[in-house]
């Protein structure tokens, strides 16, 4: 990866959980029904609690469902008492840390739901505000996780303190340490609000320990003297100490010093705990131009520049949710997709009249992109293993009104390709993979991934690479992408592929992509650093006539 110097990004306009209507990009987070459902408990397996806390009131709420609670509590700050519970859920119930909601509105509404299960009380209804802080409150304490529970554990009386901490009580701590550390803001109203939290939420020895703890970390904040890991000793030891630093796991770090070096692997770092930004594709098969879509974009007040890249993306900067709130994603007339996704779809280069094989399509970010692009004539087969994000890609479709051109196949790729004789020109197989390409919108998934996954990706990357080739008729063309930026998942398994394969060649990617995206080897790379959008990898491989 090249180096370059960060852009700041803006601030996120939102991040919702996405729903069926907006999920449209390979690495977005497709919610099923069940992990919203309000009656899914939290789980608090991973730290043992014999306090008064959440999942107590949580039980007590779920086993008696008719029984109402209307305690209203008014002193409680609302974003901070939502942000707390999503965190918890987002720890221990599997839910997702971006947190996009087409409902807009309705989003807040859910959100005091679980607040008033789990904690026993609400709040006042969530405004805008709140949500934006919510938001930002969320996103960065799960970014900043690593490095929030460092300084926590350095200021609690002793180590066993931290590693005994109740969950609740040090989501509240993580929050509080975020306020003051990392969005600076005025401390005593931080310590004073979290307490309050804490006391209500909790018990009030519990809101005593939030305000032994935020008082210590004010006072080393004011003295500069955050008790933080020096860049020193040898590798791992310096490893260690930037994986806290910059929040990352110490596999990823080690693994990027390989690769790229300590200087670029920082900056990747930097990048992945800036906020995210997001890109907007018109949707031509609507027949919504990107001229139409700034029109539209320019009357919600939303800022925004056209893509250089792609004729149809727009990047927004903030005000996303004006967007949604308009309507224009539940209409069909855009959808949420980022350029690196548009730019493996230019890779591909679909053309009207074109039978294309999508082997791993769900949930559709790049079928849909490709059958718009067909202007009707053709068609995509969207092959994909999972039934619930295969639906999302029909309804999507049809709402996109390019369901004549996209049909959907259930099935393992690797056993369909054994019994299909399918045949094609073009086959896309855009891998399942690490997502190490976009880290920035994926809050949560950098605690989510190990370094033992890596090895099954591969495995499984060759595996779908073999089923994927039995598609590509004489002189067609396989395009394998991914949304890594990991050699091990990109150029290595391109290389692997070629020795099982030699009947397959290389077709670089400089007709299709500006040079600014072609690597030495003729493959498509785009690099979140250098380019100011996610990570994503493609390579086109012709078979011999
Ligand atoms: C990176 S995502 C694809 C994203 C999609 N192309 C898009 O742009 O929205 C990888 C997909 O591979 C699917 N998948 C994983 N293993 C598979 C298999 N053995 N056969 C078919 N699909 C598989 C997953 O269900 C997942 O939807």
């Amino acid at each position: 990866m090249a180096r370059s110097t960060l852009t700041k990004k803006p601030k996120p306009f939102l991040t919702w959980s996405l729903g069926p209507v907006l999920a449209v990009d390979c690495q977005t987070p497709v919610l099923k029904p069940t992990q919203e459902t309000p009656s899914k408990p939290l789980k608090l397996s991973k730290r043992s609690n014999n306090h008064k806390t959440s999942i107590s009131t949580a039980k007590k709420g779920l086993l008696s469902p008719s029984h109402k609670m209307h305690k209203l509590n008014l002193e409680v700050s609302p974003h901070r008492a939502v942000s707390a519970v999503r965190l918890m859920r987002i720890e221990f119930g599997g839910a997702f840390a971006d947190l996009l909601n087409e409902k807009g509105k309705g989003s807040g509404d859910n959100e005091m739901g679980y607040v008033e299960r789990t904690l026993g009380f609400r709040t006042r209804d969530l405004d805008d505000r709140d949500l934006r802080l919510v938001t930002d409150i969320v996103g960065g304490t799960i970014r900043w996780r690593r490095y929030l529970d460092h300084l926590i554990g350095s200021l609690c009386h002793d180590e066993c303190m931290f590693r005994s901490m109740e969950p609740l009580l040090l989501q509240i701590l993580r929050i509080g340490f975020y306020e003051i550390v990392k969005l600076n803001m005025p401390p005593y109203a931080v310590v004073d609000e979290n307490v309050k939290l804490a006391k209500v939420a909790l018990r009030p020895g519990a809101g005593n320990v939030v305000n032994g703890i935020l008082r210590k970390l004010v006072l080393v904040k004011e003295n500069n003297s955050l008790p933080l890991p020096k860049l020193e000793g040898d590798s791992r030891a310096q490893a260690r100490a930037l994986a806290t630093l910059y929040s990352h796991p110490v596999w990823m770090v080690r693994r990027w010093t390989k690769y790229i070096g300590q200087e670029e692997a920082i900056q990747l770092m930097m990048w992945n705990n800036s906020d995210p930004s997001f890109s907007l594709r018109a949707n031509a098969a609507k027949g919504i131009t990107r001229d139409d879509l700034v029109m539209r974009l320019n009357s919600l007040k939303v800022p925004h520049e056209v893509s250089l890249h792609l004729d149809d993306f727009v990047r927004v900067k903030i005000g996303l949710q004006n967007v949604i709130r308009a309507g224009l994603l539940k209409e069909g007339l855009c959808s949420v997709q980022d350029e690196s996704a548009g730019l493996v779809v230019s890779v591909v280069d679909p053309q009207p009249g074109e039978d294309i094989i999508d082997c791993c399509a769900a949930p559709g970010g790049k079928t849909l992109y490709m059958a718009s692009r067909l202007r009707g004539k053709g068609k995509v087969h969207a092959i994909d293993i999972n039934k619930g994000r295969l639906r999302i890609l029909k309804e999507t479709a049809k709402l996109q009104k390019v369901d004549g051109v996209v049909d959907t196949i259930h099935a393992d790729l690797r056993t369909f390709a054994e019994n299909s004789p399918t045949k094609s020109g073009k086959v896309l197989l855009d891998a399942p993979c690490s997502g190490l390409g976009v880290l920035s919108k994926r809050a949560d998934l950098r605690w989510n991934r190990r370094l033992e996954d890596m090895e099954q990706l591969k495995n499984l990357q060759d595996e779908l690479l073999d089923a994927a080739s039995t598609f590509v008729s004489s002189g067609g063309v396989l395009i394998y992408s991914t949304c890594s930026i990991d050699p091990e998942e990109n150029e290595d398994r391109v290389e692997a592929f070629l020795v099982r394969h030699p009947e397959f060649r290389i077709d670089p990617v400089n007709r299709y992509v500006p040079s600014d995206f072609v690597t030495k080897q003729g493959f498509y790379f785009s690099d979140p650093v250098k380019h100011s959008i996610d990570g994503a990898f493609a390579a086109r491989l012709v078979r011999a006539l």
